[in-house]
């Protein structure tokens, strides 16, 4: 090891998706930089730890990135990489989001050992997710169907899928193609059907606001068109309020100058879905993201949210 060896060190989950992401965040470093060694902290997060509950009903923020950021404050760690769909709108102070990855597939997957897709499905049949936007579009396109909670980490819940206590499950496509586990893919359900999370499929790093050594090692790992993506999405979702247990959905897409976000609200037992869409330019973002959540606030996604609330 030289003098100027810089030490890089990863706060992760232990599931496989977030050492997979970890790792990938460290090959990138170390490609970009010679010079750098980068060591992973492996650690627990309360969302890993209590599995018996529905996420919905656990409330609270930031369930899978607590831990990683307490770490990074008290300089165990300089870096967390995350699931973007998992990292809450609003950061502590001192902390900021400061890369965003090039996005994988972004769409939902029907995971099934006996059905091509969701339409195969006999009546009855039982659909695990834990995800209220998947279960409520799910709801709204096939009522006769019984959706069941599932939790776990991605390989836990294809055992459960395995065991036969479902039918199908649904899954993030992005999860399972990283985990090399594509192939367990049955069906990717369009946007159309599935609008999927906000930031689904991009992995974020954050990393302390005044850490500028860090910062100027991070910057060949943003990828720009993804940033604006998501920036579009969660501005959407930061203005409704809501976190990633919540009926939302926010996709935007992005074609030359112009940036296309759609965004959903549904109630959880599909009775009521709320769809609206705005486009404008890349460097409004954020603006459109906010233009329209208030386009679905005044549809009424404020008194479906509050239900959603009242009712967790
Ligand atoms: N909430 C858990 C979670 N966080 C990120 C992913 C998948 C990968 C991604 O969206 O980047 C998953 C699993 C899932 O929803 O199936």
């Amino acid at each position: 090891m030289t003098e100027k060896t810089k030490l890089v060190r990863i706060a992760t989950r232990k599931s496989a998706l977030a050492l997979w992401q970890a790792e990938f965040v460290k090959a990138q470093l170390e490609h970009f930089h010679s010079d750098v060694r980068v060591e992973l902290v492996p650690m627990s997060t309360q969302g890993d730890i209590i599995l018996d509950t529905p996420l919905a009903k656990i409330g609270g923020k930031g369930l899978f990135v607590k831990e990683l950021e307490q770490a990074m404050l008290d300089g165990r760690a300089d870096i967390a990489v995350h699931s973007m769909k998992d990292v809450p709108v609003d950061f502590p102070e001192g902390l900021a989001l400061h890369t965003i990855c090039e996005r994988e597939d972004p769409r939902d997957a029907f995971v099934s050992n006996n059905f091509a897709n969701i339409s195969e499905l006999p009546k009855g049949a039982i659909v695990g997710t834990s995800s209220l936007r998947r279960q409520c579009q799910i709801r709204a396109l096939r009522p006769d169907l019984e959706i069941r909670d599932l939790r776990g980490n991605v390989n836990t819940r294809l055992a459960k899928l395995d065991d036969g206590q479902y039918d199908a499950i649904i899954l993030a496509a992005a999860g399972l193609i990283r985990l090399e586990m594509g192939e367990r893919i049955a069906d990717y359900i369009e946007p159309e059907v599935s609008l999927p999370a906000n930031g689904q499929g991009a992995v974020g790093i954050e990393c302390r606001i005044d850490d500028e050594v860090t910062k100027a090692l991070l910057a060949p790992l943003e990828h720009t068109q993804t940033r604006i993506r998501v920036n579009a999405e969660r501005a959407m979702n930061r203005h409704l309020e809501g976190g990633c247990q919540v009926p939302i959905g926010a996709y935007a897409l992005v074609d030359g100058e112009q940036v296309h976000l759609r965004g959903l609200v549904g109630a959880v037992d599909g009775s009521e879905i709320l769809n609206d869409e705005v486009t404008g330019h890349i460097n409004d973002a954020e603006k459109i993201g906010v233009e329209l959540a208030k386009k679905l606030l005044a549809q009424g996604a404020d008194k479906i949210l509050a239900e959603v609330y009242r009712d967790a």
